[in-house]
């Protein structure tokens, strides 16, 4: 079932387009990964989603309801940790996860308080003389511990140490356990990998590239070294391999799915030396961002570039 929505969704600002006709849906139960480089409209989607921004153009929904025209229910179903949380300077860290769990009908003081012993938090501190990665922990543990049935975190391992993210991965993935649903942008890669089931790529505002990380994590790189002049892939192995590079001796290959038909023929070329890697999300958001062509306009355009 869809529990989020969006079609054409634009978003100008005066003559900047910050967010392109997007168009997407979400999974209930999906861990949803947002990447993209700096500027490329993953905050204005998030925002927009929130009703906090007036689309330009084109149609968002969560949970059914429209997320500008009933921007109440949609926020009732939502849980957003913001890339720049702001919380209130004069309260200790206990009366803020007091307040905000009586705020929301899906919070709870006691969940947040056992999160913050969770990240060790000092809940006696007041906000203002906290430091940035505790003021950032301080809203993990509000948005983290309110059940709604989606959670939106903007950057949320910003400013962590990496204990502190850790565990908040850990969270990540309680949630997930939960079948609930989670939207997360992230610059760290690897994150993404560890909790995303499905990612989308953004450039200057368009969505460029839909990514299943169980596809991701078939697919593979193999460098060889060999002697021979004729490398020919043979006309079966075609379908699913590609030879990406070649230097001199050194070959460079990527496939996806079954390894065995592929690694029993290079088996019979008795190459000096193979090297099998897993492609990783880095290898594809390398090839999506310095691509040299032109930003394409579908998704669907973007995964035949890619592939
Ligand atoms: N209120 C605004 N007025 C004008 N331009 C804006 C506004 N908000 C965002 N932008 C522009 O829209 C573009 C997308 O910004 P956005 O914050 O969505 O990017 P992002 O992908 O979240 O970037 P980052 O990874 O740096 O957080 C940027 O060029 C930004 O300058």
């Amino acid at each position: 079932m869809s529990i989020v929505e969006t079609h054409a969704l634009t978003k100008r600002f005066g003559d900047f387009i910050a967010l392109d006709r997007c168009s997407l849906t979400v999974q209930s139960g999906d861990v949803f990964g947002l990447l993209g480089p700096n500027g490329a409209g993953k905050t204005t989607l998030l925002r927009t989603l929130l009703g906090f921004l007036r689309p330009t153009s084109g149609t968002a929904s969560i949970c059914g309801h429209d997320v500008f025209s009933e921007s109440l229910a949609v926020r009732q179903n939502v849980a957003y940790l913001p890339g720049d949380a702001r919380l209130p300077r004069h309260m200790r860290g206990r009366s803020v996860l007091r307040f905000f769990s009586d705020l929301h009908p899906l919070g709870s003081t006691e969940r947040s308080l056992a999160l913050a012993d969770r990240f060790e938090l000092d809940l006696q501190r007041r906000v203002g003389f906290m430091s940035t990665g505790m003021r950032q922990k301080l809203a993990l543990c509000v948005v983290l511990s309110t059940q709604s049935p989606i959670v939106i975190l903007d950057e949320p391992t910003a400013n962590l140490d990496p204990s502190v993210r850790k565990a908040v991965l850990e969270q990540v993935e309680q949630i997930r356990d939960a079948g609930r649903t989670v939207i997360l942008s992230s610059h760290v890669l690897s994150e993404i990998e560890q909790v995303c089931n499905r990612v989308v790529f953004l450039r200057r505002g368009q969505l460029v590239l839909e990514q299943s990380i169980a596809a991701l994590k078939n697919q593979h790189r193999i460098v060889i070294w060999i002697d021979e002049d004729l490398f020919d892939i043979p006309q079966s192995l075609q379908q699913r391999v590609t030879q990406t590079s070649r230097d001199g001796d050194r070959i460079v290959l990527e496939t996806d799915g079954d390894l065995v038909p592929l690694l029993s023929w290079l088996a019979t070329l008795a190459p000096r030396e193979l090297r099998l890697e897993p492609l990783g999300i880095e290898a594809i958001y390398d090839r999506v961002h310095h691509a040299e062509t032109e930003a394409v306009g579908t998704m669907n355009d973007a995964a035949q570039e890619v592939a």
